[in-house]
């Protein structure tokens, strides 16, 4: 099932047609303090949904550094359709529930020393958990409180909005080079729409990882705060995003991602051939060895 909300949705979906009482400024229910609260979870994932206001909190919860499993990349997917099919959902903070850790990234492990076949069905969910994300018509913000490369940084970029917590220890970016690997080109296309050509290639070759000050600089996150104002901050972010109407911010959100996302949708078989030839090769597993073997190194 290709998640490709906005391209499904491509008008207004019937759901928001249908209106409620506070469909044009959804956090007031919230203000009034009419809490309707409800909270659900899977192995991996935390979901806090507040009916009045229209938004849930998305918490990745897999210690120790939320790394992106197959497990997780798949109950990831499977939430963000639910709350996309909940009528009283309209938007989603995304966050962690791990201190010092917004996510490492994709799981390391599960690209080393495993079949074709577990490479092939660990990429597809890769591919899911962007086409859900990036393609999904609620508003997306991420309150990123705390270390994000790689995939991490990727699911932050998905979002329509970025809050860091201004924190000197915290760095965000896309580091593949690093690992010996190669950023594919729908990373690359979500970077590029957020710091332009230049900057993206620049930050892929070398793989970088910015502070966040620097990060606040080129744009890849729109907002530092201190640690204990991200959650706040994201909730007043999405009532203001909550507040346009939705049904033509969703149209513009599409004509904005569209073409990214049809790209992938276009060769997505491709790019998963591509990804299994290229992880299975001895020299790859070498490099990403190399990289866990020296991730462990600075413990001792
Ligand atoms: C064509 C291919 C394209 C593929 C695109 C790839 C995208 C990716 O996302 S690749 C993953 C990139 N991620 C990273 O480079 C992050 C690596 N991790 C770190 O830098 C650090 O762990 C940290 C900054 C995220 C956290 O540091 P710290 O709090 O000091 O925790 P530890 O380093 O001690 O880690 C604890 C534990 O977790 C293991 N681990 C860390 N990251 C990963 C990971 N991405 N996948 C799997 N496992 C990871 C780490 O090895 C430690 O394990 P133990 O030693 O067994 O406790």
């Amino acid at each position: 099932m290709a998640a490709l909300t906005l391209l499904r949705r491509g008008s207004a979906p019937a759901r928001l047609l249908s209106g409620t009482l506070n469909a044009r400024n959804p956090c007031i229910g919230a203000t009034q303090g009419c809490h309707l609260r409800r909270h659900f979870s899977n192995n991996k994932i935390l979901v806090e949904l507040d009916e009045a206001s229209g938004v849930a909190i998305m918490k990745l919860n897999n210690p120790p550094v939320n790394s992106l499993s197959l497990e997780l990349l798949t109950e990831f997917c499977i939430t963000i359709e639910k709350l996309e099919m909940d009528r009283s959902c309209r938007g989603v903070i995304l966050t962690s529930a791990a201190p010092k850790i917004f996510s490492a990234g994709l799981d390391i492990t599960e690209m080393c020393g495993k079949s074709a076949e577990h490479y092939a069905a660990f990429w597809r969910a890769v591919q899911e958990l962007w086409l859900t994300l990036y393609g999904s018509n609620m508003v997306t913000i991420a309150a990123i409180n705390g270390t994000s490369p790689a995939a991490g940084c990727l699911m932050a970029m998905c979002c329509d909005f970025r809050i860091m917590a201004d924190n000197p220890k915290y760095t965000i970016g896309l580091n593949e080079t690093q690992l010996g690997i190669v950023a594919p080109f729908w990373f690359k296309d979500t970077m590029t729409n957020i710091l332009g050509h230049r900057l993206t290639e620049q930050s892929l070759q070398l793989g970088q990882m910015y502070t966040t000050p620097e990060a606040l600089k080129i744009g890849l996150v729109d907002q530092l705060v201190p640690e204990d104002k991200v959650q706040s901050t994201a909730a007043a972010v999405i009532c203001n995003w909550l507040a346009v109407p939705a049904h033509a911010r969703q149209i513009t959100k599409s004509m904005m991602r569209k073409q990214n996302i049809e790209r992938l949708v276009n060769h997505r078989e491709a790019d998963i051939d591509n990804f299994v030839n290229f992880i299975g090769k001895d020299s790859i597993q070498k490099s990403l060895q190399v990289y866990m073997d020296r991730l462990k190194q600075r413990k001792q």
